[in-house]
């Protein structure tokens, strides 16, 4: 890797040019110089149709930003990926998630081994599990079916799988109920247990390390309450509890049969693990046909990425847009807005995909970057923003580049509610693009203490990702979209985005305040006066209760 900055690259400081030249352009200029724009700068890959066409570029701008995808190695970086090198250098790791959705005559190398039967033998007792809970035949302690199942997990330990059971739900028979705990906070739990029969709930207790405090502190206590519903049989943990993990080690000492333990591998990320065994629940919730389905549709985003032109790539595209907005035009969010209400948490699950993948301030060999990285990913399901927060998107004094995502055929259709959705995406879109002038608003006959503040300025970006069906096969091919894109805007900004340091430092003092909270004296020394003021008044207000 180079050792001059980014910003010393010729195609960056092409860029930067351009940006200027470009800054005043509007899209309604834009639109009307190329009447076609609209079908010119769209693509449709694997079963994705992505319109670009309403984001302040022309097409030198999309030259220079593949120049600059070229220039940055992101060929070398991908087949690294792909081979199984260790780009996760900080943890002197893979990150091989690709090889999870890899079909089973596949050969993905890891340190020389194939690992795809690894991954499909995993795949294979997965499936004879979920098919055993689905039908009946696996039983909990007193003979009863499990009627619930409960995922303990956190980060990418729950929101992968909270995200794809919300997201597939349609294609679940419902005959098993699912709840997700991660929260510490003890009133996630019990919420969560408030009217389950132990005799009939099984407990997933998912964690790559299996040393996480939260669901640690989740599973130990749901333990205690499987073990207090069911008179205190020990031999009740092997028919309801399962763990998914790495640590095998960890888990057998939580008492979980060894045969109950889902493994995964180091080079599989926490945030890129749904299509893992940490997608446990999933498959359960769809079955494994479907849930096969899902990963089939990561696979073919995956060749789309490795083989297609950065030009017509739609995760670089993605991704090379992300990088103009944020280190061009000075954008600090991104807002995903899907126009499906299944996909209601995908947003959440995006902000750790995106944030705790970018979220970096020095390169692969610790320089400190002198460019923005990482922008902030946010959103909320339509319609419900536009009667929120979409103000600020459309008049605000900030520039909020929006994905929209809507899905041509509804899975719910009930009269014309599915035309209404895509009406109002569709229409958002070209709200945020070509606004409305102040003449028109006066053309409308509006009191003149009123025109500015009915301008809308458009201008505003936008994509829009258009696919036939929330399908299993559908939610691979997005989310491997944005793993995609992610990997592009950190390949490109030399960062390492498989690592999270950023994660260790508050757990740590986490550690070393919670015996603080229990003894009587002064807390410790090393705190500064607000943590310690904190701690005392802490004490004294729960002592008084
Ligand atoms: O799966 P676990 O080992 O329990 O980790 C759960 C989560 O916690 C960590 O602190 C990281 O920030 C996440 O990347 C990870 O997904």
């Amino acid at each position: 890797m180079s050792k001059t900055s980014l910003r010393d690259c010729p195609a960056w400081r092409a860029l930067e040019t351009h940006s200027r030249a470009v800054s005043g352009l509007h899209l309604r200029q834009l639109f009307a110089e190329d009447r076609a724009r609209g079908e010119h700068l769209a693509v449709e890959a694997a079963g994705i149709y992505l319109d670009y066409s309403k984001n302040r570029v022309t097409r030198e701008t999309l030259g220079l930003l593949v120049r600059l995808a070229e220039a940055s190695g992101l060929h070398d970086r991908i087949e690294a990926m792909f081979g199984g090198d260790r780009i996760n250098v900080t943890e002197d790791r893979a990150a091989l998630h690709v090889a999870l959705r890899a079909p089973r005559d596949a050969v993905i190398e890891h340190e020389g081994r194939n690992v795809v039967p690894e991954v499909h033998g995993v795949l294979d007792r997965m499936a004879d599990f979920a098919e055993r809970l689905r039908d009946g035949r696996w039983k909990g302690h007193t003979g009863k079916r499990i009627r619930t199942v409960v995922n303990i997990g956190i980060g990418g330990s729950d929101l992968g799988p909270a995200m794809a059971y919300e997201a597939l739900s349609h294609y679940s028979d419902r005959a098993i109920a699912f709840r997700f705990v991660s929260n510490v906070d003890g009133t996630d739990l019990a919420e969560a247990l408030r009217d389950l029969d132990p005799a009939e709930t099984l407990f997933i207790v998912s964690s790559k390390t299996f040393t996480t405090q939260e669901t640690m502190t989740n599973a130990q206590s749901a333990r205690a309450w499987l073990l207090a519903g069911l008179q205190g049989a020990e031999a009740a943990v092997a028919r309801h509890f399962v763990a998914v993990s790495t640590n095998a080690e960890a888990v057998a000492g939580f008492g979980i049969d060894r045969d109950n333990r889902f493994g995964f591998w180091d080079w599989v990320g926490g945030r890129y693990s749904l299509d893992s065994a940490i997608g446990l629940s999933t498959m359960i919730a769809i079955g494994p046909e479907n849930f096969r389905a899902l990963l089939d549709g990561f696979r073919q985003m995956d060749e789309h990425f490795r083989s297609a032109p950065f030009a017509r790539n739609l995760p670089v595209l993605m991704g090379l847009l992300a990088l103009w907005y944020c280190d061009f035009l000075g954008v600090q969010t991104i807002a995903v807005l899907p126009y499906e209400q299944y996909l209601k948490r995908f947003p959440a699950y995006l902000q750790q995909l995106t944030m705790e993948s970018n979220g970096k301030h020095v390169t692969l060999d610790g320089t400190t970057v002198d460019y923005d990285t990482g922008p902030i990913y946010w959103g909320e399901p339509g319609t419900n923003g536009q009667h929120s927060f979409y103000q600020l998107i459309h008049q605000g004094t900030r520039l909020v580049p929006c994905d929209f995502i809507a899905f041509a055929r509804p899975l719910n259709p009930l009269g014309r509610h599915h035309d209404m959705l895509l009406a109002n995406v569709f229409a958002q879109a070209e709200a945020l693009a070509f606004g409305k002038t102040e003449e028109q608003v006066r053309g409308e006959g509006t009191p003149d203490r009123l025109v500015p503040h009915r301008v809308f300025e458009g201008n505003r970006p936008s994509n829009m990702l258009l696919l036939d069906e929330l399908t299993p096969e559908a939610l691979g091919k997005l989310v491997a979209l944005y793993e995609h894109s992610v990997f592009t805007q950190g390949a490109i900004w030399r960062i390492d985005s498989f690592d999270q340091w950023g994660v260790e430092l508050g757990k740590v003092l986490a550690r070393r305040i919670l015996p603080e909270l229990d003894c009587a004296g002064e807390p410790e020394l090393g705190h500064d006066s607000s943590t310690n003021a904190l701690i005392r008044r802490y004490r004294a207000t729960r002592g008084a209760a």
